[in-house]
């Protein structure tokens, strides 16, 4: 038997229990199935993907198509794990009718667990309306790419304290929307276990720092193959960019110099057929 899913009721008891839930970004079927198999609580198949798969400079032209192709494949490869579907620039903002739609989209075509989106007290009226149409919603707040232009860049958020009581009002307005987790993303981490503490719902670290109901990081910079930048809260356990490197130049210098493909990597004419063959072509 495989590992069975979480359900809220879990990661709510893991949250009363102080146990950590732990879980990564996945674009893919092979990630997604790694993760599943290194027991990762829950995936969130993050916007980041148009950064770190498409190569954008941020997440704004993600589309909610793309979204929903990378969850299929990560809902292929990790079919026992909570997916999250992380709602695109634009499938939520414009109104609550569409930000319902884009959610059940999400579930009836990649067969997520649940979705996340990004804001405070300004997108409570989508959070209910998802809730009311008996979706589980997640909140995500502190440093929002998708509003990266507003906050003046991919900066950490909350640093002062009027900020820091701005952003512990959206998270108790998030809750109140119906919400079922919290995703708080590059905040001083006093400010996070100050929201951890005061929501009945659990509240996830992205570099929100250790005293959260459980941690997030991206799988590209775990793993050490995204290149443009590091935030800062990452820590990276491999460089399979470099790995990747070296081994995509061991098959250059090999094809070269003819090493490769050897004897064991061909195929055999079936017994008589050359000599049979040679026969054909004096013809
Ligand atoms: N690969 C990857 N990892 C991520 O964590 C990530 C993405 N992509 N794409 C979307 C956003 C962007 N993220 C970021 C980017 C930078 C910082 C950061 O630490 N910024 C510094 C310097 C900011 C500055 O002044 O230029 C900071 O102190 O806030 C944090 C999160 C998080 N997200
Ligand atoms: C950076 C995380 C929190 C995210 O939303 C994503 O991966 O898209
Ligand atoms: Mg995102």
């Amino acid at each position: 038997m495989g590992k069975q899913k979480l359900t809220r009721i879990q990661l709510d008891k893991m949250k009363a229990d102080g146990q950590s839930a732990v879980w990564i970004t996945a674009y893919d079927y092979w990630t997604a199935s790694f993760a599943e198999e290194a027991g990762m609580d829950m995936i969130l198949v993050g916007d980041s993907l148009g950064m770190c798969i498409y190569g954008y400079s941020g997440t704004v032209p993600v589309t909610m198509d793309q979204c929903i192709y990378h969850c299929e494949g990560v809902r292929r490869g990790a079919p026992n794990t909570f997916i999250i579907g992380d709602m695109p620039f634009l499938s939520y903002q414009v109104s609550v009718e569409e930000a319902v739609r884009n959610a059940g989209r999400f579930h009836k075509e990649a067969a997520v667990d649940a979705i996340k989106l990004e804001g405070g007290k300004r997108v409570c009226p989508q959070i209910r309306a998802i809730a009311d149409g008996g979706m589980l919603v997640m909140g995500h707040i502190g440093l929002t790419p998708q509003s990266s232009g507003q906050q003046g860049g991919f900066k950490a958020q909350g640093r002062h304290a009027a900020a820091a009581k701005e952003l512990i009002e959206d998270a108790l307005a998030i809750e109140e929307a119906g919400a079922f987790a919290l995703l708080v993303e590059a905040v001083p981490p006093e400010v996070c276990k100050i929201m951890r503490d005061r929501l009945t719902i659990p509240v996830y670290s992205i570099g929100a720092g250790v005293d959260a109901d459980g941690q997030l990081m991206i799988c590209s910079d775990v793993l050490g193959i995204f290149q443009a930048f590091t935030p800062k809260f990452v820590k990276k356990y491999e460089n399979l960019g470099g790995k990747t490197v070296e081994a995509f130049k061991q098959y250059v210098a090999d094809a070269r110099s003819k090493a490769f493909p050897a004897d064991e990597h061909t195929y055999k004419m079936v017994d008589g057929e050359l000599a049979k063959l040679h026969e054909l072509l004096q013809k």
